[in-house]
């Protein structure tokens, strides 16, 4: 029987199966198989599934699954496990550069928080009610009062699978505004259901906030614990340097058969 090594991690409790595939033997195109190593009954359980690859310009590669085994586009949280991972495994010492689904990104480990560099939005669509973005992901943003209150599954469910995005598919985000910065709730595509807390999804809300006025840094509560993003925001509203900040932890080793 094979049987492979695995890391788990979480960012804010959006959890990773992580795996050192240097040496390339993991087959990307097995969607069943990652699909079992994310689900939580007859695998390891996570949201998505991480291998780091060795990158010939940059220090490593990032390949993001989603749950549902398909290969994802950019993950923020995953983002940040892996550069955790990546100093784990000694490839880079103070400051890292990867490539991801979304291209370059550079890194940071600073108090043990990982600062991430995102791809800030190149349009941003702006609607009654809503803005769509793309931060590496796709990210449908709507500011509500109260959203505590929301059955995510449902109302995200509602817009992710509507006429505009059932093909392609959305995240889908509900932000409260606080006195001390924002409290995010997000429905992510490929989990098809409320994660505790989506990274690409946090940058969007932030800036969404940032074009209504707020000042960089905003604090973000999610679910799962407490991330912050800063930015430099331009005299044509579009935004530069946009850091997604928060922790990263290894939760355990394992082996699992395949
Ligand atoms: N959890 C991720 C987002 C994954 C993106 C994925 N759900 C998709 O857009 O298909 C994050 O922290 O940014």
């Amino acid at each position: 029987m094979k049987s492979i090594t695995f890391y788990k991690y979480q960012g804010t409790g959006n959890d990773f199966v992580v795996i050192d595939d240097r040496k390339e033997t993991f087959d990307i195109e097995d969607y069943h198989l990652v699909h079992r190593l994310c689900d939580r009954r007859f695998g390891v359980g996570a949201d998505g599934l991480i291998l780091i690859r060795n990158h010939e310009a940059y220090d490593f590669e990032m390949v993001y699954f989603n749950a549902d085994g398909h290969v994802g586009s950019m993950c923020g949280n995953g983002g940040r496990c892996a550069v955790q991972f990546a100093k784990f495994l000694d490839i880079f010492d103070k400051q890292t550069t990867f490539w991801a689904a979304d291209g370059l990104h550079e890194a940071f480990i600073e108090d043990e928080l990982v600062h991430l560099k995102m791809n800030a939005p190149k349009e941003i669509e702006e609607g009654d009610d809503y803005f769509f973005m793309d931060t590496g992901s796709p990210h449908y943003v709507s500011f509500k009062d109260d959203i505590g209150q929301y059955n995510m599954y449902a109302e995200g469910r509602k817009i992710r699978y509507n006429d505009r995005f059932k093909e392609e598919g959305t995240n889908v985000n509900f932000v409260e505004r606080r006195a001390d910065g924002l409290k995010v709730r997000t429905y992510e595509r490929g989990v098809e259901d409320e994660t505790f807390s989506c990274g690409t999804g946090v940058t969007a809300c932030v800036i969404a906030a940032g074009l209504q006025g707020a000042e960089s840094p905003v604090a973000v509560e999610v679910e799962g614990g407490d991330l912050m993003v800063s930015f430099d925001k331009k005299d044509d509203n579009s935004f530069d340097n946009v850091y997604l900040i928060g922790p990263a932890v290894q939760v355990f080793e394992g082996k699992i058969n395949v």
